[in-house]
């Protein structure tokens, strides 16, 4: 099913509502991130270091929160126009490295709950992303525009979850080949030592 011009212009005009306040729908958008996954918190390096200073007080806070709705919102204009979901390179390929590093897992994008790990429940960006939009447009919000959004955020985050792939296979990658390069180092040195050990024989 195509992304239709409706849907586009339901996930914008949701947004120009929220723009005006996005200070505060950034931060509700964080709190509800770490009410539903407290674990989340020890992801965000500016958040670990922050000490107990309260989550509102953060100047990086608004950042996280604001890129994914903007991006959200683009790839609503895109899937309508082409309906595609492209990243610029070099942000996607920032974007993926980012997320793998800091431990970001596939489930941290979806909304199903994962039952068997009850002190992590997994529901997290999606839901709160949801949630944080209905709350902030309750007189907008229709199955309709909760659907629009589903579709543009999962198409990104589709993307951007490719990318951490590619990440990840990278640094193996490049793992792999520093021990394939030991490896033949000591290849080297444990034949220097043999053949050292024959001259010394030699000349016994
Ligand atoms: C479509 C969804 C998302 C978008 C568009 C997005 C976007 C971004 C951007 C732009 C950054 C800044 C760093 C950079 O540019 O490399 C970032 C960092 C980060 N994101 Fe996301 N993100 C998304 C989903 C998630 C999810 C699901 C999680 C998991 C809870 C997450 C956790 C993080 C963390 C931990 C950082 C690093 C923050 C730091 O320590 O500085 N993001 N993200």
């Amino acid at each position: 099913m195509g992304f239709s011009e409706a849907q586009e212009e339901l996930v914008l005009r949701s947004w120009k509502a929220m723009k005006s306040d996005s200070e505060s729908t950034a931060l509700k958008f964080f709190l509800r991130i770490f009410e539903i996954a407290p674990g989340a918190k020890q992801m965000f390096s500016f958040l670990r270091d922050a000490g107990d200073a309260p989550l509102e007080k953060h100047p990086k806070l608004k950042a996280h929160a604001v890129t994914v709705f903007v991006m959200a919102c683009e790839s609503a204009t895109q899937l309508r126009s082409t309906g595609d979901v492209k990243v610029r390179e070099a942000t996607l390929k920032r974007l993926g490295a980012t997320h793998a590093r800091a431990g970001v897992a596939d489930a941290h994008f979806e909304t199903e709950t994962h039952r068997s790990c009850s002190s992590l429940n997994v529901q997290v960006v999606k839901t709160a992303l949801l949630d944080t939009i209905r709350d902030a447009v309750p007189d907008m919000w229709t199955p309709e525009m909760k659907a629009a959004w589903e579709e543009a955020y999962d198409q990104l985050a589709a993307v951007i979850k490719e990318e951490m792939k590619n990440a990840a296979a990278a640094e193996e990658q490049t793992k792999n080949a520093a021990t394939a390069a030991e490896e033949t180092t000591n290849a080297a040195a444990a034949e220097e030592e043999t053949t050292n050990a024959a001259a010394a024989v030699d000349a016994s």
